[in-house]
């Protein structure tokens, strides 16, 4: 960890070390500053040119070391502030070269330098506010007074990150480069020494500022609590940025520094950002991936894929042929059916042609210029020259099980074969294969192109490196790949099935769909469970129910209306659908909607009367229930269901499982994750709750607590960092 200068004839070029990522650390930035310091006194230096080692400017504050600030949390924004200070008042010029990243105090570093020149593939933002702060080191105070209000509210209070071209249309650097960027500052720095620097001092520099600046700020934070479920951070950042508005450099300054500290006087916002810290590297956690059998990421290299092959035009295929060919990976899309085949070439070419305009407005284009090809073709023999193969036809295992006994003969000995599937048996579908060894589950969420999360399923027989390769390949798609272990419906949609009937049964028991979704999208998750359930079709489930004999043609005569096998069983989905509500799809489900496929969910005063009508003919006594009941009822047995998943090493620890529900399942990232919320909401009160709802409630068995979450609590509930040490993982202090 260190700054190091070299001259280059009247330039200074002062470099930060601190690997990977040049992150500033105290150590780090009191290096900057005394080598700063330095270069200011030596009469041979005419101008200063702050570079980062190894192509990346600077990541910002070391967030390794956050947890350890504690209430000296001022110190380490204080220390930062002090060398952008000291740059932006130096009487020689300043120029930060930046490559790679210049990312939350990195950028703040830049904002306090004179000038900044950027290489064209650099990306720059004001990030700190998705870790729970805000740019509490001059950003605040000094990006609105560089590009202006609204641009610098937009980027600090949702920490967009920009690339080059559009940081320059927006006035954030002064010069792009395609070349060598400390030799284009340099050369930059040249031209300015002895220039006035008055102009360049953004402390100096007053705020443009619309007439109507109050109303721009409360409209924000009202549209802020929206977005991001009443994290606090974000309404913190507002406050800064008005504090630059109304008050002198030096006194904003000071609010927005009483206003970082305030994140540690409120045990809120500390909570939160302890949860969005821990999400960051619980994502980076999880690329480690580990197996029951001592498999890791370190005992397989990863294949490159150059050819991948769809199989399937269907929303899903046509998501992942864009996500392919977005990364630049040759695509064969196969169809059986030319009519099938037509539309789904249509489909894929309006999402790219969209993604094309939007990475435009994003300054991409220079980068991408050209997507990966794609063939569109009846011909399964074409599969022959893909690297790997992604089926993605709908959920039938006969089905699956045709198509990859014709991959195993066409394909490339050595392809992989991944299955997109959101819950069928990996290891049944590869028994028919010559290969099992390569092949793989890749549960792709929808819309594919979009979605971040990809959960990697591994069968009995998947080898090290068909793992490496599918998690290498998710990196390449701007995706996080999660290892899991198979098991019906894997671990989100496993988790998700406790959480759903207990949803259902509190209708049964008196609430309405809208009160109990209000309670979930209060407590911050995207959207409650029956908006959720109508937006991905009532009828998916209810198929699967069909299949199983719960409901429909195959159920046996003589089953009780509202129990299965023993078990509570609701049968108001199954009356859903047998009335033809399917949710959005059909205009009808647990809401209503403007029209057919529409998303604005109304509550229906069917829906009411119906259930009123149900728990009168089931003579069914309404219960009251309060918020904070719906809320432990429905999210104790999702997380009692996660204890399951990590004790029968379906998952490899609950950072995999956050990761899960974070990027697949809109659960809010100032919650870390269901796991990690089980460990601030305290194991021992989860465990006694669930206790007592399987108590009351034995014909639910969901609600049995697990056997690890009581392992636990009687090892006295060691911080969540250590569970992954209880379960059977060979690896587990990898
Ligand atoms: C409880 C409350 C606590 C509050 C504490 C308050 C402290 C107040 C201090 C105030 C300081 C002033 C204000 C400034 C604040 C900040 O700057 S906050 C940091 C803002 N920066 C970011 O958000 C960037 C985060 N990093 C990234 O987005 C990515 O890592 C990357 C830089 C774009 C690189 O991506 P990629 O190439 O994909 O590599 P990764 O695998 O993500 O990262 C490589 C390794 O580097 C580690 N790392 C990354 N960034 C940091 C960082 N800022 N600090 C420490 N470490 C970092 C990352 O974890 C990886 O390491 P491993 O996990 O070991 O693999």
């Amino acid at each position: 960890m260190s700054a190091s200068k070299e001259t280059e004839g009247a330039v200074a070029v002062i470099t930060i070390r601190n690997p990977p990522v040049n992150a500033l650390s105290q150590q780090a930035v009191e290096s900057i500053l005394k080598v700063l310091k330095e270069v200011q006194f030596d009469p041979a230096v005419k101008a200063i040119v702050i570079c980062g080692e190894n192509g990346k400017f600077s990541a910002g504050a070391d967030i390794r070391t956050f947890e350890n600030i504690g209430q000296k949390s001022d110190s380490l924004s204080h220390f930062l502030e002090d060398v952008n200070s000291m740059a932006e008042k130096s009487e020689k010029p300043v120029i930060a070269a930046i490559e790679g990243v210049a990312l939350g105090g990195g950028l703040e570093l830049a904002l306090g330098c004179h000038y900044r020149v950027a290489h064209v593939k650099a990306r720059l933002g004001l990030t700190e506010v998705l870790l729970g702060i805000f740019p509490g080191a001059g950003g605040t105070q000094r990006l609105p007074r560089l590009i202006g209000l609204l641009p610098a509210l937009e980027m600090i209070t949702t920490g967009k990150i920009v690339f080059a071209p559009v940081a320059l249309k927006l006035g954030l650097i002064d010069s792009v480069t395609e070349d060598n960027t400390i030799k284009a500052a340099i050369h930059f720095a040249q031209n300015v020494i002895g220039k006035p620097l008055e102009s360049r001092r953004l402390c100096t520099k007053p705020i443009q500022c619309p007439p109507n600046m109050e109303t721009i700020f409360n409209d924000s934070k009202i549209k802020l609590k929206k977005l991001f479920h009443g994290a606090i951070s974000h309404q913190l950042c507002v406050e800064a940025i008005r504090a630059a508005v109304q008050l002198p450099f030096a006194e904003g300054i000071l609010k927005e520094r009483e206003l970082l500290f305030s994140i540690f006087n409120s045990e809120q916002a500390r909570d939160q950002a302890k949860a969005r810290q821990y999400a960051f590297f619980a994502e980076r956690r999880v690329t480690k991936w580990t197996t029951p059998s001592g498999a890791n990421w370190k005992s397989a290299s990863p294949h490159p894929i150059g050819v991948a092959a769809v199989i399937g035009l269907g929303t899903m295929g046509r998501g992942i042929v864009v996500c392919l060919a977005k990364a630049q990976i040759q695509v064969i899309a196969v169809e059986q059916d030319g009519k099938q085949l037509e539309m789904g070439r249509k489909a894929v070419t309006k999402i790219l042609e969209r993604e094309t305009l939007t990475m435009q407005q994003r300054g991409l284009a220079l980068m991408s210029d050209s997507f990966g090809s794609i063939t569109f073709t009846l011909d399964f023999n074409s599969l022959k020259n893909a690297d790997l193969v992604i089926e993605a036809v709908y959920e039938n295992m006969a089905l699956k099980k045709e198509i990859f006994k014709q991959l195993s003969s066409i394909c490339m000995p050595e392809a992989f074969l991944c299955t997109n599937t959101s819950g069928l048996n990996i290891d049944e579908i590869a028994s028919v294969t010559g290969r099992p060894h390569l092949v793989i589950g890749t549960h792709f969420f929808s819309p594919a192109h979009i979605m971040k999360l990809l959960e990697v399923v591994r069968g009995y027989h998947s080898s090290p490196t068909t793992i490496s390769t599918v998690i290498n390949l998710s990196k390449v798609l701007g995706k996080i790949g999660v290892v899991v272990g198979n098991c019906p419906s894997f671990v989100g949609n496993r988790m998700m099935g406790p959480y759903l009937h207990q949803a259902i049964f509190l209708l049964e028991d008196g609430c309405y769909p809208e009160e109990v979704d209000k309670v979930l999208e209060e407590f911050g998750l995207a959207m409650g469970p029956f908006r959720m359930s109508d937006l991905v079709g009532l009828d998916v489930g209810w198929r699967s129910r069909m299949e199983s004999g719960l409901t429909g043609p195959k159920l046996l005569p003589g089953a009780l209306v509202r129990q299965r096998e023993g078990k509570r069983y609701s049968p108001l989905p199954d009356i859903l659908c047998e009335k033809g509500r399917f949710g959005q799809k059909t205009g009808r489900g647990w809401y209503q909607y403007e029209t057919v496929g529409g998303r604005n969910a109304v509550p229906d005063p069917w829906v009411q009367n119906f259930l009123h009508d149900y728990r009168k003919a089931h003579t069914i006594k309404q219960k009251p229930t309060s918020q904070n009941e719906i809320l432990e009822w429905c999210l104790y047995p999702l997380i009692n269901e996660g204890f399951n998943v990590l004790e029968e090493e379906i998952a490899s620890g609950p950072e995999d499982i956050d990761v899960i529900y974070n990027n697949g399942y809109g659960w809010p990232r100032h919650m870390g994750g269901p796991m990690f919320y089980a460990s601030m909401v305290g194991l021992p009160k989860v465990l006694t709750k669930l206790e007592v709802f399987y108590e009351n409630n034995p014909d639910i068995p969901s609600l049995k607590p697990s056997g690890l979450l009581k392992k636990l609590v009687k090892q006295g509930s060691p911080p969540l960092k250590e569970w992954r040490s209880q379960l059977g993982y060979q690896n587990s202090k990898l």
